[in-house]
C-alpha cells in the first residue's frame, strides 16, 4: 500500500543546456506540485503506514532549501530539469524517510517527471 503527501513550492529557474532559443532557456518561475509517496503496510494499532505529519516533518529541511528560491543556486541543481528535480528530492529526502517510493515534480499542469530511485 502507498500513501502520499502533496507540496507546493514557488520556484524560479532556468534551463541553461537547452538549445538556442528554447524558452526554457529564459528566466522563469512555477508553482511546482512535489507529491512524495510512502510504501508500507499499515500498523494494525494506529491503521496508518505512518502519520503524513512525519512526512511533512522530513521534507520540511528540504523544503526550506526550494521554496521561493532561484534553483539554480541550489548545490546540485544548475541544471534545474523536472527529472533532475524529483532525483535531487530523492536523494535529499531517503536518510530521513527509509519507506519513501516516489517522488512526483509536477512542473506545470501537463508535465512533470516520477522518479523511484536507481
Ligand atoms: N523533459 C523535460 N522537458 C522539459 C522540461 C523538463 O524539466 N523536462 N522543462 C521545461 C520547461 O521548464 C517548461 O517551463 C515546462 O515545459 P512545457 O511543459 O513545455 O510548458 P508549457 O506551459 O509550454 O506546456 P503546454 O501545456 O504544452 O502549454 C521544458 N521541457
Ligand atoms: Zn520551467
Amino acid at each position: 500500500m502507498e500513501i502520499y503527501k502533496k507540496f507546493h513550492i514557488e520556484a524560479a529557474h532556468r534551463l541553461p543546456n537547452v538549445p538556442e532559443g528554447h524558452k526554457c532557456a529564459r528566466l522563469h518561475g512555477h508553482s511546482f506540485l512535489v507529491e512524495l509517496s510512502v510504501e508500507g503496510t499499515p500498523c494494525p494499532q494506529s491503521g496508518w503506514i505512518m502519520d503524513f505529519s512525519d512526512i511533512k516533518a522530513a521534507f520540511q529541511p528540504i523544503y526550506e532549501r526550494l521554496d521561493h528560491h532561484y534553483l539554480n543556486d541550489v548545490p546540485g541543481l544548475d541544471n534545474p530539469t523536472s527529472e533532475n528535480l524529483a532525483r535531487w528530492i530523492w536523494h535529499a529526502l531517503k536518510p530521513a524517510l527509509p519507506a519513501l517510493s516516489e517522488v512526483h515534480v509536477q512542473e506545470t499542469c501537463t508535465s512533470g517527471c516520477r522518479y523511484r530511485g536507481e
